[in-house]
């Protein structure tokens, strides 16, 4: 279910404006125009479906602020969007628990809040580790990420961080003092950059005081960015945002680059990859397939290209199912390839009849004609051979074998 946004906002049309951002994160706005329009709003809902809260500085019933009060006594996340751009409102609203102050200055702000929005729903699933020797930094630190939704844990040493990191995979961003009680910190981002890329974790150094050597000394050290003491609540909050977006950005790439697009399966190149890169040596008894569509040039022909597409999702789909933990890829066209790692001949061309025949019962759903039926055909080695290149020649004289032999079969050289 869609997430919730409180909207308090006196205008109609900030009203308008900002419920778009919200739809624009995908998620379901809640609009008020006064403080007691959201009270009566918000007592009767479920508190947990609200992600969140956007609230307007000045309302007609609280011209001071008071909604901040009323949405953060309430557990709410809270973005603050203001026309007032003055030092004292900015001053009042970041005295408060708020999550960000957005003064209305110009057109990049909503991009900004859109952002943030979309944020607030993601960093439930991110863990942070602030790893500080002193308690009183250390959860300041803290408090700003949990405005943020971030799964927050707190460290003290260098020993409880690896600690913490070896327990919990979802810990995607690492703070770090520059003087931890049992290691430098520059020392503890060395060793923490042998065991995680910077795009599997990012790491922010926390530097004390005004040494810019000590800052060029993080970043050397593998950290990704690094931020001073005393900092300020939005710079901090700026810097966690883009250092998390930017290893999203570098995962929807890599994601991008090895998977098929109409498919989601793996494509050739990142099964080559995983294979050469799981196995130095192909474990045997082991079973290569390759499985080719039949006649889906007449399936294109007769039906259309659309046709042609979902099924192809539908035969990935049954695979993915089918060969739920093995590794199964989209070569290209038509043709899909399946590896089984320790299995013996008899139960691999067991599994594979049985994809075949399943293929051949699917009844694919299109827009005219259908339902529409397919079969495939299959050539599968069990060859003990070390390179993948010569295992897939095998499959492949197989499946020629197969299709000349009259398609909808499975050929193998056991
Ligand atoms: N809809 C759709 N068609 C594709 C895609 N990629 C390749 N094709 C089509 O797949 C068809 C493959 O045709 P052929 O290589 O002649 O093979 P076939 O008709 O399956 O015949 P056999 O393999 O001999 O049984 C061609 O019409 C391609 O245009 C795709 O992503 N979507």
């Amino acid at each position: 279910m869609q997430q919730k946004v409180l909207v308090i906002e006196n205008s109609q049309v900030s009203l308008n404006l900002m419920e778009k951002l919200v739809h624009k994160a995908n998620l379901t706005p809640i609009g008020a125009r006064s403080l007691t329009e959201a009270q009566y709003k918000f007592s009767h809902a479920t508190p947990e479906d609200y992600l969140c809260a956007v609230v307007g500085y000045q309302l007609p019933d609280a011209p001071r602020g008071e909604a901040i009060d009323f949405t953060t006594s309430a557990f709410l996340p809270t973005i603050v969007v203001t026309d007032e751009i003055s030092n004292d409102v900015r001053d009042a609203v970041l005295a408060r628990d708020v999550v960000d102050y957005v003064p209305k200055e110009n057109n990049q702000v909503y991009d900004y809040i859109a952002r943030l929005l979309a944020r607030l729903d993601k960093n439930r699933h991110i863990g942070v580790l602030v790893v500080h020797g002193r308690r009183g930094p250390r959860a300041y630190m803290a408090s700003l990420l949990y405005r943020h939704n971030f799964s927050v844990f707190q460290v003290g040493s260098a020993k409880d961080a690896m600690a913490a990191l070896a327990q919990r995979p979802n810990i995607q961003l690492v703070l770090t003092d520059s003087a931890l009680p049992d290691e430098s910190g520059t020392r503890f981002i060395a060793n923490l950059r042998k065991l995680f890329s910077k795009e599997q974790l990012a790491i922010i150094g926390i530097a004390d005081g005004n040494s810019a050597a000590l800052s060029a000394h993080f970043l050397k050290s593998g950290a990704n960015d690094f931020l001073r003491l005393p900092f300020c609540h939005e710079e901090f909050l700026c810097r966690i945002m883009q250092n998390v977006e930017l290893m999203e950005n570098v995962e929807s790439i890599r994601s991008a680059a090895n998977t098929d697009y109409l498919t989601g399966l793996s494509n050739r190149r990142h099964f080559f990859y995983t294979l050469s890169m799981g196995y130095q040596t192909l474990p045997t008894p082991h079973a290569l397939a390759l499985l080719d569509l039949d006649f889906f040039k007449t399936v294109n022909d007769t039906h259309g290209h659309d046709a042609g597409d979902a099924v192809l999702k539908a035969v990935a789909a049954l695979l993915t199912r089918h060969f739920n933990d093995e590794l199964v890829a989209r070569f290209g066209g038509e043709e899909f390839c399946v590896y089984l790692p320790q299995t013996d001949a008899d139960t691999a061309i067991e599994r594979l009849e049985a994809f075949r025949r399943q293929v051949a019962a699917l009844k694919v759903e299109v827009d005219q004609g259908g339902p529409l039926t397919v079969t495939v055909s299959i050539g599968m080695t069990f060859q003990p051979a070390n390179s993948i290149e010569a295992l897939l020649s095998a499959a492949d004289r197989l499946l020629y074998q197969a299709k000349a032999q009259g398609r909808n079969q499975v050929c193998s050289d056991s």
